[in-house]
């Protein structure tokens, strides 16, 4: 997905295969730098090494070619899956989301998955979520303290996680939700050293590491009892939560059993809950820093037409979620690790090399997007951009499967919150990494003060 970890074990390229140019650093300075620094350094690669560069990566100075022109993510998007993995980049995920995860997957197993996962976020599903996505925003929005200053960074990550907790697990009980929440977020803020120390089963006896495990074991019981009880009630059928779905999914043998259940559902919420808080948290923050922008988006949110939302008032938010994921890309990269020699974008490369397509330099590329650095939703309303400048959810058989999820959830949050409020951004903000994601450094602040119309019409 992401670059976490890039190539795979065991499978090291032939060095003697040329590749694009690149920086001479020790390999533990260009992990660093392309990690913690990749907002400054990717940048400074493409000017210094053109449209196509190789970093040199942990733990043995392994290449990865990165590409950032729209016609070579086309082309490594449509590669073949059997050859280009994405998986086994994943690996290190794999402690925490088991090793049926999708994202895990590459392959028939991943094709199977996909399969079976892609009818819970069809359009008719997606249809259906929304109206339960808007009751949990509209909740959250109305209990917001007046005229306060908060990091919507924190309030959109509570509100996305109820909406995984109630949409895509689809619990409903009280209990069961207050004793999921702990462990939800707890598994949530797992860094890559705890992911690390799983790796190391000593290690699991002590501290941090002991904890997490623990709080790993009670996840799966509460997961696993919501399951067999879903199968007991035997009302699956009525049902329109992603879980109940997925156990209705396929036929006969051709069913998802309790593990890989168990697997989907802590990898929709890991991959799920704080890529779209992030980027509504953004969203939020630009509108704050642009009263006409504001103005126009509470119109939206409000309604155009006597009978409420009209299909532009939805696009118009809509063009303001797309805004926000393309100026602050949440995830910086994607990544494929070649299975076999072949040949992308017209360079011939070895078995185990790792190739990725910039999310980041996309996005900011002038040939793409005019005055890339503004935020402009305009640059997306009645038009779409051209094909693989805007890549915030990668592509291919690989394409992130919760695209509609997002853009349907950040539709119906900004509507529930703008209808309420008004925004300002509080100071400025500037993106960092954490773990694998990018968020907003000062958590996305903003003034938040009710709005008098909204107030006028009951809504708080
Ligand atoms: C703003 C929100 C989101 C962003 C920016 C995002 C981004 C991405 C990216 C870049 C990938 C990798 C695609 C590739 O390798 O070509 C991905 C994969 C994935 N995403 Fe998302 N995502 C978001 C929201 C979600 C949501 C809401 C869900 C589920 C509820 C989700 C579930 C997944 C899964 C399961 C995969 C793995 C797909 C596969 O390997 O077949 N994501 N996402």
């Amino acid at each position: 997905m992401n670059g976490v970890g890039i190539g795979v074990r065991g499978l090291r390229p032939d060095p003697d295969v040329p590749l694009p140019p690149g920086p001479r650093w020790p390999s533990l300075v260009q992990s660093i730098a392309l990690i913690r620094f990749r907002h400054r350094f990717q940048p400074w690669l493409q000017r210094r090494y053109g449209d196509v560069f190789t970093v040199r990566m942990l733990p043995d100075g392994r290449p990865l070619v990165v590409l950032t022109r729209p016609e070579q993510a086309k082309e490594l998007f449509a590669a073949d899956p059997s050859v280009f993995h994405a998986g086994k980049g994943n690996a290190i995920l794999g402690p925490v989301m088991g090793e049926h995860s999708l994202l895990l997957q590459d392959g028939d197993e991943h094709a199977r998955a996909r399969r079976l996962l892609m009818p819970a976020f069809n359009k008719q599903a997606l249809r259906e979520y929304r109206e339960l996505v808007s009751a949990i925003a509209a909740d959250e929005a109305a209990h917001w303290p007046a005229d306060v200053t908060l990091r919507s960074l924190d309030r959109m990550n509570v509100l996305t996680l109820e909406v995984i907790l109630r949409v895509v697990f689809g619990v409903t009980d009280e209990t069961r939700l207050a004793a999921l929440r702990p462990r939800v977020n707890e598994t949530i803020s797992i860094g890559p050293d705890i992911l690390l120390g799983f790796g190391f089963p000593r290690l699991q006896e002590h501290g941090r590491w002991k904890r997490a495990v623990e709080n790993q074991r009670e996840l799966d019981e509460l997961i696993y009892a919501e399951i067999h009880e879903r199968r007991e009630v035997g009302d699956l059928e009525m049902r329109t939560d992603v879980l109940s779905q997925l156990m209705r999914a396929g036929e006969g043998d051709d069913r998802l059993g309790d593990a890989e259940l168990r697997d989907q559902l802590v990898t929709l919420l890991l991959a799920g809950h704080e890529t779209t808080a992030t980027s509504l948290a953004w969203a939020l923050y630009e509108l704050g820093r642009r009263s006409d922008l504001l103005a126009r988006s509470q119109r939206a949110a409000d309604g155009s037409t006597p009978f409420g939302p009209s299909a532009e008032d939805d696009a118009w938010l809509e063009a303001v979620v797309k805004e926000s994921m393309r100026l602050h890309p949440v995830i910086p990269m994607v990544v494929r690790t070649l299975m076999e020699p072949a040949t992308i974008a017209g360079l011939d490369l070895p078995k185990g090399a790792t190739v990725g397509a910039s999310i980041l330099l996309a996005h900011a590329r002038d040939s793409n997007f005019t005055e890339p650095e503004r935020f402009d939703p305009e640059r997306f309303v009645g038009r779409n951009p051209a094909p693989h400048t805007w890549i915030p959810f990668g592509g291919g058989v690989r394409r992130c499967i919760g695209a509609g999820f997002a853009q349907m959830e950040g539709v119906a949050i900004l509507r529930e919150v703008l209808r309420r409020h008004d925004v300002a951004a509080a100071g400025d903000d500037e993106p960092r990494v954490r773990n694998i994601t990018s968020v907003p450094r000062f958590g996305a602040r903003i003034h938040v003060m009710p709005r008098r119309a909204a107030s006028r019409s009951g809504l708080i």
